[in-house]
């Protein structure tokens, strides 16, 4: 539990609340999962929505991290308020292996743009189930350039099989989160006057 202290500053976990969003068996319940319970599902079962939490350390600060797993989207699926409104960041998720998941990831980024009517928000753009070599269909430089394009957007490859970088995209959305709420300050000029 958070409490204040007498000047009223927050001591305690500070709440961040997150979405993942991808098309359909992308792996963002099998990233969800083996991030707060360090373990991995083989099986597929389609997800409705679940909401996850769990509490994450940066720069000695707590957060506590409200998780929500969507369900899958197509370029058809109508954004819900509940995975716009409210929240704090979004991690979009594509599969390596699948072009249309990595292409749905530009469609679900200007649904949210248009939906909290923002240029750009805290995010991370994440290629899973990197261990699939053969099965490959997107390149880490596309998803780094594609995340570059986007601005201040974050860009991992993750296997939630092997759990490689799966810590890090929280980590990452975090980082991402407190750049917003708290941009570091400008760098103060050199000098005092202008030379004309
Ligand atoms: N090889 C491999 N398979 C993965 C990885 N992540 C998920 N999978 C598999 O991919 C399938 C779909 O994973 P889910 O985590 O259910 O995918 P999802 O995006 O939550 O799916 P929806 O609920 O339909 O949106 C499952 O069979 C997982 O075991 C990964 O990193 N590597």
């Amino acid at each position: 539990m958070s409490s204040l202290t007498p000047s009223g500053k927050v001591i305690g976990p500070k709440q961040r609340k997150v979405a993942l969003l991808g098309s359909r068996s992308v792996g963002k319940s099998s990233l969800t999962v083996q991030f707060v319970d360090q373990h991995f599902v083989d099986s597929y079962y389609p997800t409705i929505e679940n909401t996850f939490q769990k509490l994450v350390k940066h720069k000695g600060q707590e957060y506590q991290l409200d998780i929500i797993d969507t369900a899958g989207q197509d370029e058809f699926s109508i954004l819900s308020s509940r995975h716009a409104v409210g929240l704090h960041g979004w991690i979009l998720v594509y599969s390596v292996s699948s072009r249309s998941s990595f292409e749905m990831c530009s469609i679900i980024r200007e649904k949210i743009l248009n939906y909290t009517g923002r240029e750009s928000v805290p995010m991370v753009l994440v290629g899973n189930k990197s261990d699939l070599a053969v099965q490959r269909q997107v390149t880490k430089e596309e998803g780094a350039a594609l995340a570059a394009s986007w601005g201040s957007t974050a860009f991992l490859e993750t296997s939630a099989r092997t759990g490689e970088n799966v810590q890090r995209v929280f980590e990452q959305i975090v980082v991402q989160i407190e750049a917003e709420l708290n941009p570091a300050p400008a760098p103060a000029q050199k000098g005092g006057c202008l030379l004309m």
